[in-house]
């Protein structure tokens, strides 16, 4: 549904590099990597909201500057910046976006707004940062978007909304035809729904892969260093401390003991995700 093929885009002192990746229907992928990695210029770049230097970005198998206006219909946007309609109320806002959209439905935005406990004649510049997050995303589902983005979203939203807010999203993608990407530093969200992990180090990929198959294959060993040197194993990353050594490594075939683990997300990002 949403594919980017070495897309690229060179700012002064930061370079995004060859990054591609393929979303398909039905399923949501985590965007993760450190703080200035590049993943909300890879949010940009797919909004259209900057331009790639070189490569190309897909939506059902065409570039989407070739299908702007149908992208915009069919694309989901939440971002937690309202500053273009932070002198509206957000019923002013909702009938600017309503005529944004033509599948925009009324009735599915107005229970968002009551669910979300937000109302029609407060001000956008008076909601709270979590707040300003449920507004975008009553629009993005209210108008039937059938691809989702999200730059951290979660950030500013208590637990227990964070929770809701994914269940919201898991049950729009029960349909099948539609996709979510969100960028998060939030490991706990990405557990709990992310069935693609696209891991960004410095403006470059460094892993694109179901959550499966990293449950499934990738290893984290700690012991002695003696240990992690007689073990042959082929390390993606190994450290050695004053005390003991750890390493991640790809292996299916190794049973789990007590110095082999199935790697968790956070065990990805600490090895992969820094230099
Ligand atoms: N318009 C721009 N012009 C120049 N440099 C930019 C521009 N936008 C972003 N950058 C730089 O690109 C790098 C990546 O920024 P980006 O916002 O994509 O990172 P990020 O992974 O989303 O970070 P964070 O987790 O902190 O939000 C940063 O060094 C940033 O300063």
């Amino acid at each position: 549904m949403l594919r980017l093929e070495k897309v690229s885009k060179d700012f002064d002192k930061f370079k995004l590099e060859d990054i591609s990746f393929e979303l398909k229907e039905g399923y949501i992928m985590g965007l993760i990597g450190h703080n200035g990695s590049g993943k909300t210029t890879i949010i940009k770049l797919i909004m259209n909201l900057l331009n790639v230097d070189s490569g190309n970005i897909y939506y059902m198998g065409e570039d989407i500057n070739k299908i702007s206006k149908k992208f915009k219909e069919e694309v989901g946007f939440v971002y937690d910046e309202l500053y273009f309609y932070e002198h509206l109320k957000v019923k002013e806002f909702k009938n600017i976006v309503k005529s944004f959209y033509k599948n925009f439905e009324n009735n599915k935005f107005d229970n968002y707004l009551e669910k979300f406990k937000i109302d029609k004649d407060t001000k956008i510049k008076n909601l709270s940062k979590g707040q300003s997050i449920k507004l975008m995303l009553a629009n993005a589902l209210s108008h039937n978007a059938k691809l989702l983005v999200l730059d951290e979203p979660s950030s500013g939203l208590d637990p227990i909304f964070r929770k809701e807010m994914i269940s919201i999203i898991q049950e729009e993608l029960e349909s099948g035809d539609k996709c979510a990407i969100f960028s998060t530093h939030i490991l706990t969200d990405l557990e709990q729904c992310a069935d693609y992990i696209t891991l960004i180090k410095n403006g470059k990929l460094v892993l694109s892969e179901s959550s499966e198959y990293i449950k499934e294959n990738y290893k984290v060993i700690k012991g002695s260093k003696k240990e992690l040197d007689d073990s042959n194993i082929n390390f993606i990353k190994r450290e050695d401390k004053n005390y003991y050594s750890q390493g991640l490594f790809i292996e299916s075939g190794y049973e789990t003991t007590n110095n082999i683990s199935i790697a968790t997300i956070e065990d990805i990002i600490y090895f992969m995700g820094r230099d």
